[in-house]
């Protein structure tokens, strides 16, 4: 029998808050399930944003689980130091490491929830032989790099098939997404099977933050089938992250 899908979480993506003021921006969304953090190289994507020095600040400013997505070459060279900061959920690109399978057994071993993600362009069957290795999925629903961008609505479809692999494979993982979520595009995520909405402009660009986590929350909620999750207590590593 499938297990029973996890509850619709929101991850608010601290790309779009006010990077002189993080711990203001976090104590903005109290009612946020999980805080995201993007972390970009300047060679896996065109950008340059964070490191574990960051994570380990905002770890002493909120107890939420801190996702981490690692948008960085060879993410293999940096996973301790980001377990060692604080993080809760490190997800790595299926594009960016040579050796997939020994980097989502480190992070588990590490005792955080391990993350596989995917571009726009890469399709569902690069998970085939790691997705038991995964705690989430995350499909990227604009190209990696910045925030602000078009949702691309093929990835509605992507989202689906990684619902029918999880099915067939009665695994209860998360299914995330990350680019261009708001009121409007979420219905269409949540109903294709999506667990995890990240949002950054939506959410940090809203004169009323947590108002806009709210607003997400009960869109998600109206999907048939789907629970809203209410914000969940703060916690560490996979155990009822
Ligand atoms: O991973 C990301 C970009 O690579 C960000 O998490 C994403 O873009 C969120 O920002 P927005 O909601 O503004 O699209
Ligand atoms: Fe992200």
């Amino acid at each position: 029998m499938t297990p029973p899908l996890p509850r619709v979480r929101i991850a608010p993506s601290l790309l779009a808050a006010d990077f002189a003021r993080l711990a203001d921006s976090v104590s903005r969304v109290p009612n946020a399930d999980w805080l995201h953090v993007d972390v970009m190289d300047g060679h896996f994507v065109p950008n340059l944003t964070v490191g574990p020095v960051v994570v380990a600040a905002l770890r002493h400013v909120t107890s939420l689980p801190l996702d981490v997505h690692l948008m960085v070459e060879s993410p293999e060279s940096m996973v301790e130091a980001f377990a060692r900061a604080g993080a809760n959920h490190l997800t790595v690109h299926v594009e960016a490491t040579h050796h997939l399978d020994r980097l989502l057994r480190h992070i588990r071993e590490l005792g955080l929830r391990a993350g596989v993600a995917l571009n726009p362009g890469t399709p569902v069957e690069a998970l085939d032989y790691v997705v038991e290795l995964a705690d989430l999925v995350l499909v990227m629903t604009v190209n990696p790099g910045f925030g602000g961008q078009h949702f691309i609505p093929q990835m509605v479809r992507k989202v689906e098939a990684v619902r029918r692999l999880l099915e067939e494979r009665q695994l209860s993982c998360d299914v995330e997404v990350d680019g261009g979520v708001d009121d409007k595009t979420a219905p269409a995520l949540v109903q294709a099977g999506a667990t995890v909405l990240v949002a950054g402009t939506f959410v940090f660009k809203d004169d009323d933050p947590a108002g806009a986590v709210t607003r997400l929350r009960r869109v998600s909620g109206a999907v048939a089938g789907f629970p809203a999750a209410g914000p969940e207590a703060g916690g560490s590593g996979r155990a009822g992250a």
